[in-house]
């Protein structure tokens, strides 16, 4: 875990979405029960007066803290961003925050104040998760569209009750907005929660990535790549658009050839790529590759990395 005040890395945050009672808290208390062995923290946000999510998280071990009384995409956005900054203040930073939006919250509220200048030193929007009720849900709710829209992961709660028929077209729905990245919490072997914690396989004192292999789940296959000396940006920027289609996540920390010369976090989720400039004592590259199994083929990806970094 990162030093008190200023980790070296900022932290992760893991942002857990859906419409009212659609199964959050329940994903979430999977995740804090996993056996991962990461230290989370947790931010729950009841739209009412008594927070009772907070209740049913505190019984895991992981610090749990309760907004409650209005919602954090809005009326709450202070609190969110005093909460974030107690969370980082204890002496040792955790490995991930996870935060559960209330029901009615628009996702993009919450991601305007994790883009606060101040806080975003020390915290990096890692994921955008959003649990659809797969019994109960409206495709043509706004709020509904606005919070599948902003996901990078969606997870369907309650799907073992339902027809297979409304099940896939529930499916095809998601993929017309372009989301492929979809797991049925009740079917297909549950959520592949080591995913959703990538971004909190953090790093040990010396900045570097945890070599132990997390992925237990064989959906996956996991790559790992590094290089002694610092990288080639562009070459590195080309090589990962042309290995993005067959992704899942990937992170790494890169040392850029100069000059300046410079490291960087990246991170890649679904979609989403970014480089974040960080302070580390960083010497050449590491890079960890996620796909699904069957789409990505791992040693062919090691065999691209190898030419198209060389290049
Ligand atoms: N069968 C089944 N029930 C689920 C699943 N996920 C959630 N539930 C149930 O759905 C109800 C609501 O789940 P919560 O996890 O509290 O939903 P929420 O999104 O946190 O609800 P709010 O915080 O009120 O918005 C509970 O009774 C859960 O037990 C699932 O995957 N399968």
């Amino acid at each position: 875990m990162a030093d008190a005040g200023a980790p070296a890395i900022p932290v992760p945050v893991l942002l857990v979405t859906g419409v009212l009672g659609a199964g959050k808290t329940t994903l979430i208390n999977s995740l804090l029960n996993a056996d991962h062995g990461l230290a989370l923290a947790v931010v729950v946000n009841d739209f009412g007066a008594i927070n009772i999510d907070e209740v049913i998280l505190s019984g895991t071990g992981h610090p749990v803290f309760g907004l409650k009384n209005g919602c954090i995409c809005c009326s709450l956005q202070g609190d969110l961003l005093r909460t974030l900054r107690a969370i980082l203040s204890v002496r040792a930073a955790p490995d991930a925050i996870v935060i559960e939006a209330s029901g009615v919250s628009d996702p993009r509220g919450i991601l305007e104040a994790l883009f606060d200048p101040v806080l975003r030193e020390a915290v990096r929007l890692d994921a955008v998760v959003t649990v659809i009720d797969a019994e109960d849900h409206d495709p043509d709710d706004a709020l509904w569209r606005t919070q599948v829209r902003a996901a990078d992961f969606v997870v369907l709660a309650k799907g073992a009750a339902i027809d297979p028929s409304a099940l896939a077209a529930l499916r095809a729905t998601l993929a017309s907005m372009h989301k492929t990245l979809v797991f049925a919490a009740d079917r297909d072997g549950g959520v592949p929660l080591d995913l959703l914690l990538a971004g909190g396989v953090r790093h040990g004192a010396e900045g570097g990535i945890d070599p132990s292999p997390r992925l237990r789940d064989d959906r996956f296959v996991r790559l790992e790549w590094s290089s002694p000396t610092p990288i080639s940006l562009p070459r590195f920027q080309a090589t990962i658009q042309h290995l993005a289609p067959h992704l899942a996540r990937a992170k790494g920390i890169l040392c850029v050839e100069g000059p300046p010369g410079r490291t960087y976090v990246f991170q890649l989720v679904g979609r989403r790529a970014t480089l974040t400039p960080a302070a580390l004592p960083a010497v050449g590259a590491q890079l960890v590759l996620i796909g699904r199994s069957g789409m990505f083929d791992a040693r062919r990806a090691a065999a691209t990395l190898e030419t198209m970094m060389q290049r």
